[in-house]
């Protein structure tokens, strides 16, 4: 395993995904992570990861037996700062900073770099660089603006460079993640998904030993591949149990329970919705109706446990890009992007040991595990569908009226979409109800009505997406059926931004 320590950067889980790709395990740990715990592991090989803070103005826990110790260490960009400092270096801000693609020169060989050009294209992202290396350090690359751009100690197995080998900017990045994997770390290629469902099965056996556990299950992707995980771990030890929280889409409650109920899933149906909308009355801030819903399903999973427990566990399908955006990763450092229910919006007493297998896999990772697990393909492929459910996608108050627009809205979009031979490469799609009406004409009269938004974006893991180009017939003829059918909308938009500067969720 290689073991990456997080410093904040948004680009700390590509780096652990580049080593799962080549097929070696690799895991996040937070920055005071202890180094006797990571050699017990078995640990291969380090990555301290970049981060946006300056090195010459945090105070940092780490461990220092991370350089006494033999096990490899690849610093990168803060990570090579943060190295640079700990040996007795130094680092200032420099007079400019290098964002984007740069060039930089390799003046020495060295093994991370094997493969690599003379001169190669790397992407970078910081202001501060290393002004003086370590004493046993020598400089194996330089940027073009003259900056050490690479660097490597004579006398251990630590290795470090400025840009980001991890994003696919950095053309021959992959080549250097792999040169430290198994030229300099040793690793072996033994990791893949198959063996990670056959050791995550093992593992939760023994955890739950004869203890039961309740798992929150929503029909998506992630909830509903736990749920056959978990199946196989624990068999009747596990007590499914679905909210209907009165935010679900059309015909959502009844083919969802279809569905469990033929994987064999032992479901219990919660009817909540109106607990949940007497809750969400009067409420507009999208991160109170976050909270006010990842409480609510707490709630609701405690009483129903009291009725039918005692269950010891709580599992959850939560995937890792839900960490990252509560920022909720171990090490506080990442900026607050929203609060997802199932994380950042979990109460702190939550009465049970959560169980979440999938806290550091992406959708992708979890798809091709529903594969090897034989889920049916309509499951497989279903679109994302965001725990609070329609509440994010009402903009402003949420009521029974908005909700009853908002779910005959989005039907239409998805038959109509459903329809387009392109349908497969869709992330998400859906329509979104905005708080404002506009002045429509409808039959000879004046109407004043709401204002639907169609979103529809292709992404590989939600951490980025782009707009779909929707081709135009589709779209008007979605507009058409919407401002005819429902009535109370009279007006229908497309949403043309990616994810950044967007996010996908309106809320
Ligand atoms: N209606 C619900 N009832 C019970 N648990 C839920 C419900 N909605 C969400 N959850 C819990 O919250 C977790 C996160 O929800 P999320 O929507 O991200 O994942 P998912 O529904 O499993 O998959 P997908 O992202 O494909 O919809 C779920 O895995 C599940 O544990
Ligand atoms: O279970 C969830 N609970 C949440 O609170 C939540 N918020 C967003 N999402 C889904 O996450 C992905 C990224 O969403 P955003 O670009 O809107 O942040 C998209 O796929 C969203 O649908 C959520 N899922
Ligand atoms: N991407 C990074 O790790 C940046 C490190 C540091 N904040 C800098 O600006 O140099
Ligand atoms: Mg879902």
């Amino acid at each position: 395993m290689i073991a990456v320590i997080d410093f904040g950067s948004q680009y700390t889980q590509l780096i652990a995904r580049r080593f799962r790709e080549l097929g070696v395990y690799s895991e996040i740990y937070p920055p005071n992570v202890k180094y006797s715990f990571l050699n017990e592991k078995g640990v291969k090989g380090i990555v301290l990861s970049g981060g946006p803070n300056s090195v010459y103005n945090t105070e940092l826990e780490l461990d220092n037996e991370i350089f006494n110790g033999d096990i490899p260490i690849l610093g990168i960009c803060f990570g090579f700062q943060l190295m640079a400092k700990f040996l007795g270096g130094e680092v200032k801000k420099g007079e400019k900073g290098e964002f984007g693609l740069t060039r930089i020169k390799i003046v020495k060989e060295s093994v991370l770099f094997e493969g690599l050009e003379k001169e190669e294209k790397v992407w970078m992202s910081h202001h501060d660089v290393v002004t003086r290396l370590p004493e046993d350090f020598v400089v194996t690359a330089i940027s073009e603006n003259g900056f050490i751009a690479g660097a490597q100690s004579l006398e251990k197995p630590f290795f470090a460079v400025q840009f980001h080998p991890e994003v696919s900017h950095t053309e021959k990045g992959q080549l250097i993640i792999e040169n430290f994997a198994f030229k300099i770390c040793g690793a072996e290629k033994n990791w893949n998904l198959g063996r990670f469902v056959e050791e995550k099965i093992e593992e939760i056996r023994k955890q739950i030993g004869e203890n039961r556990v309740l798992l929150a299950v929503s029909g998506g992707v992630d909830s509903t591949t736990l749920a056959v995980l978990l199946q196989r771990a624990v068999g009747d030890k596990l007590t499914a149990i679905f909210v209907d929280h009165g935010l679900l889409r059309m015909g959502e409650k009844e083919e969802v329970t279809e569905v469990l109920k033929r994987l064999g899933v032992n479901l219990v149906v919660v009817d909540a919705e109106e607990r949940f909308l007497e809750k969400l009355k009067g409420v507009v801030d999208p991160e109170e109706k976050r909270k006010i819903i990842g409480h609510e399903f707490v709630e609701v999973f405690k009483e129903e446990a009291k009725k039918r427990g005692p269950f010891k566990f709580l599992a959850q399908g939560t995937l890792y890009p839900d960490v990252i955006e509560s920022a909720a990763s171990h090490t506080g450092m990442a900026a607050k992007i929203k609060t997802h229910h199932n994380v950042g919006g979990l109460p702190e007493e939550l009465g049970f040991e959560l169980i979440e297998p999938f806290r550091y896999l992406f959708k992708d990772e979890v798809r091709r595990i529903a594969e090897i697990l034989g889920l049916p393909e309509n499951i497989i492929k279903r679109q994302p569908f965001p725990g609070p459910g329609l509440a994010v996608r009402i903009l402003g108050e949420v009521t029974r009226d908005k909700l009853e627009l908002l779910r005959k809205a989005d039907c239409i979009l998805m038959e109509e979409i459903k329809k387009w031979e392109k349908y497969d490469e869709i992330w998400q799609s859906f329509a979104v109800l905005l708080p404002i009406k506009t002045v429509g004409v409808k039959g000879d009269f004046r109407s004043y009505e709401y204002v639907i938004a169609l979103r529809v974006v292709k992404s590989e893991d939600g951490m980025t997406a782009n707009f779909v180009e929707v081709p135009y017939e589709i779209l008007g003829r979605i507009a058409r059926r919407i401002t005819n059918e429902v009535s109370g909308i009279n007006r229908v938009v497309y949403d043309l931004t990616d994810k950044p500067p967007a996010t996908i969720e309106w809320e």
